[in-house]
């Protein structure tokens, strides 16, 4: 069977061919001025003007530079695995009452995800002490990060633009060449392999891959800089998982972290929080490998025929008890 076959029909791919006559606004993105503590954090906001926003905007290509979605079979993906051995990152989130669903993650990850290659996990938590410790395979390792404690589950969400960009800037991982960002409320149900390995990964959120692009839930308001005008946008991308070079991946927390503290600054609160922050951020920087809805995945929703393989998917959970 042909590897590279795309395993599953996207309708959005039809709005490729639609125009991009919109630019953002009519061209007006507008921030006010606001103090930021940090003379770095200052620098780079530089680089979000309203102007490079535009510009953005009107040069992009109306076809994105995305890779096929990944379908490789999960038997080249362990014989890959087996000849590249690269270490890799993935990073989990986990305060208030998510620490629940640390053990699940790595048990399953344990089982799917990079089998044969060295992996350290990284959990950014509140709570280090009730992590628990499970036996890892040879190479592979588990390390805590302290994170504050934040006041809202949105702040959490968000937040982990900062904490990672963060945490980069400081290790400087290195030994390690790619790292993958996760949501901890996730479990691994199939082999998560190289095929996943890129420059940087996006993946197709999976209430999204079949509905037409203007029902994606974009920030629509022009006073965010997550704004998307109509018209406009390749696919919907989750949050939940993002990834790829460790430079690259650092980059772009630190642009997502800027954007979000610009509309802090501005009082407004995208609608999908620093979802939304990705899905502007990838679209004038096209993410180098997509992922199929198959790495992204939900346990609420039956599996419908175009997806082959769950990999990895959210756990059914309550979130009016994990939440408040
Ligand atoms: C599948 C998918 O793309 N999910 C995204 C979606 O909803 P979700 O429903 O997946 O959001 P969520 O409740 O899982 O929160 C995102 C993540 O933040 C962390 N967390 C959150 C709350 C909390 O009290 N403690 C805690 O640790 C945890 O790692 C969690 O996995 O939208 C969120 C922002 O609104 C994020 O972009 C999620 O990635
Ligand atoms: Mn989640």
């Amino acid at each position: 069977e042909n590897p590279r076959k795309v395993s599953f029909n996207i309708s959005c791919l039809k709005t490729f061919l639609c125009s991009h006559r919109a630019v953002a606004g009519s061209g007006k993105v507008h921030y006010l001025p606001y103090y930021l503590p940090c003379p770095e954090i200052l620098i780079e906001f530089l680089v979000l003007s309203p102007c490079s926003v535009q510009r953005n905007v009107k040069n992009r290509k109306s076809k994105p530079e995305a890779a096929p979605l990944s379908s490789i079979t999960p038997a080249l993906a362990e014989g890959q695995s087996r000849a590249l051995p690269v270490p890799a990152v993935p990073h989990g989130l986990c305060l208030l009452r998510y620490t629940r669903f640390v053990r699940r993650f790595l048990d399953s990850a344990e089982q799917h995800f990079l089998r044969g290659y060295r992996v350290n996990y990284y959990i950014f938590t509140d709570s280090p002490q009730s992590i628990p410790q499970p036996q890892l395979q040879p190479g592979r390792s588990l390390l805590t990060v302290p994170v504050q404690r934040q006041p809202s589950w949105q702040e959490i969400s968000m937040r982990r633009m900062e904490a990672i960009s963060r945490h980069l800037a400081q290790e400087r991982h290195r030994q390690v060449q790619y790292l993958f960002c996760l949501d901890i409320d996730m479990v691994f149900h199939n082999p998560w392999g190289p095929e996943t390995l890129g420059d940087i990964v996006a993946a197709i959120h999976p209430g999204y891959f079949d509905v037409p692009r203007e029902q994606f839930p974009y920030e629509r308001r022009s006073s965010s800089a997550a704004f998307i005008p109509e018209g406009e946008g390749d696919f919907y991308y989750g949050g939940a998982v993002f990834g790829g070079l460790v430079e690259k991946v650092y980059e772009f927390t630190k642009m997502c972290h800027m954007t979000i503290l610009a509309d802090k600054a501005n009082g407004i609160m995208a609608a999908w929080q620093e979802e939304s922050h990705l899905n502007r951020h990838f679209l004038s920087h096209k993410p180098s490998k997509l992922l199929s809805p198959e790495y992204i995945w939900d346990d609420r929703k039956p599996k419908p025929p175009q997806i082959r393989l769950i990999r990895f998917s959210t756990v059914n959970k309550n979130y009016k008890e994990v939440r408040n």
